[in-house]
């Protein structure tokens, strides 16, 4: 690694020894991506500090690597270690047989209690009904979507996790949700220098990992989700009935009382932790900022808004919300919500995979410890699958039959392969009921005299929008 790349690598950048070729400070990591892209085409290699990174940008090779069974590994990266005491554990940032062992289980359990099934439909419902009525308090005036909506989301997934929900302004709750908004934020901020340094990890002083870093307030925040997990925890163990267990928090601790006598189980407290703070992340910010691009995508388009809300008008009574039996009646505005996804492209680069062994593909090597990014952006623009990539154009998702097409090359907003999203039926069924209810009640228009952009902000990992005003009007 100090003497260049490492030969049949796919072709790229290596730059100088040590530091490699890291953005310059006038480029976002999205424009660096990019640039690169242009010149070395859809699958490129680019060293930045010690890693090697793998940049796929063409749809067919993302599902050729990430269905092959080397490239399931995740990078080692310090920030994301804080979040799990530096152990193989949870389910995003996991790998190997603890991985596979506990997203196994987490499906099943999740499913088996009703995620993406129908049977989630009055639960969802409620939840929407609740934003609703928040929003209604402050109909006509400009306002920006609080956390009152991520609280709404979360509490979907958590009565599957955890048996219970929190009212939409709920303070603890408000606070948890701020929390995981700002860890968002910390991960790619200044530790990325460790993650992509990590000889330097005890070199640098404590105080300047705290002071540049931000390390202690990312330590605060695990012990403050930890006290928050451990309660719900304490409570489901003084409650527990194996006989009827009510929740994924139950199933769990019946598994660690099942294996408590074996040393290497995968079920343990501290992994019940760690899956709690995954599923809560991975399901929190990324709906709620999907529904936040949705609104912002409305109030843009008055006349795909106003579609909608026809179609929803003639098909369900306005006495009731829109709920997972219309969906038939409603693929319009599915289209709209897959459109939605591809623009914003939330997940910019998915969540990186690492080769666990070295591999080949597309004829180059893919040496051990790579990191392989998907250039989802850039995909979902990629004029060979969209015929209009540049415009907002729900018809890019209707087929002949005038129905969504769900599955459509080129689109991978929940990744692909093993590693896929293990929330993505939950997120779709979120989504629309959500999506559904906010056009059923509400017009959605920008404050008067105000331009509103699909600038997001420049962050490295999630594509969230840039705060923004709205105005919502009571339809009825
Ligand atoms: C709009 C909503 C969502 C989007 C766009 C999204 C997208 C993604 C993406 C791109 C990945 C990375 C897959 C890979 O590594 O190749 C992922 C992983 C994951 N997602 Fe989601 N997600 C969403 C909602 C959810 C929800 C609601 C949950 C809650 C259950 C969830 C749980 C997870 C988990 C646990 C993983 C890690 C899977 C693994 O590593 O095996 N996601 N998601």
């Amino acid at each position: 690694y100090f003497t260049g790349p490492p030969p049949g690598i796919p072709p790229g950048r290596w730059g100088i020894p040590f530091i490699g070729c890291l953005p310059k400070s006038s480029e976002t990591v999205f424009q660096h991506i990019e640039n690169l892209r242009k010149e070395y085409g859809d699958i490129f290699h680019v060293k930045m500090g010690s890693r090697l990174f793998v940049v796929l940008s063409e749809y067919n090779i993302v599902k050729t690597a990430f269905t092959n069974p080397n490239l399931q590994g995740r990078p080692d990266f310090y920030s994301l270690g804080v979040y799990r005491n530096f152990e193989n554990k949870g389910l995003v940032f996991s790998e190997g047989s603890k991985w596979h062992n506990v997203r196994r289980f987490t499906l099943r359990h999740l499913r088996d209690f009703g995620m993406g099934k129908s049977s989630m439909d009055v639960t969802v419902q409620d939840e929407a009904k609740a934003l609703v009525m928040d929003l209604e308090k402050n109909c006509e005036d400009p306002i920006e979507l609080t956390l009152s909506l991520n609280c709404a989301v979360i509490n979907v997934l958590w009565q599957l996790v955890a048996g219970c929900r929190y009212d939409v302004t709920d303070e603890r709750m408000t606070y948890i949700l701020k929390l995981t908004n700002d860890d968002f934020n910390d991960i790619q901020g200044n530790i990325m220098i460790l993650d992509m340094f990590p000889a330097l990890i005890p070199l640098v002083p404590r105080f300047i990992k705290d002071k540049y870093m931000k390390l202690d307030t990312m330590e605060a925040g695990v012990a403050i989700g930890r006290e928050f997990y451990m309660e719900i925890i304490q409570e489901h163990q003084s409650t527990l009935d194996p006989e009827n267990p009510r929740d994924y928090i139950d199933t769990f601790l019946m598994e660690i009382n099942a294996h408590q006598d074996d040393p290497d189980s995968d079920y343990t407290l501290e992994n019940l932790l760690v899956s709690l703070d995954d599923l809560f992340a991975a399901g929190s910010e990324t709906s709620s900022s999907t529904l936040r691009w949705f609104v912002l995508y409305m109030a843009l388009n008055p006349h795909i808004q106003e579609k909608v809300q026809r179609i929803i008008d003639e098909v369900v009574p306005q006495d009731r919300l829109p709920s997972i039996d219309d969906r038939d009646s409603l693929q319009y505005l599915e289209a709209v919500i897959h459109e939605v996804h591809r623009k914003s492209s939330l997940v910019a680069f998915g969540v990186y995979h690492r080769a666990t062994q070295t591999t080949k593909i597309n004829n180059y090597k893919i040496p051990k410890d790579t990191i392989v990014m998907q250039n989802t952006a850039h995909i979902h623009n990629d004029k060979a699958f969209w015929e209009k990539p540049d415009e907002f154009y729900p018809e890019h998702f209707i087929g002949e039959n005038g129905r969504c097409l769900t599955k459509k090359d080129g689109f991978l907003p929940f990744s692909i392969g093993r590693r896929a999203c293990l929330g993505e039926t939950l997120a779709r069924i979120t989504l629309f009921i959500f999506a559904a209810a906010l056009l059923q009640k509400f017009k959605i228009s920008p404050p008067d005299g105000e331009i509103l952009t699909t600038e997001p902000i420049d962050n490295p990992l999630l594509n969230q929008v840039k705060p923004y005003k709205i105005v919502l009007t009571k339809r009825f």
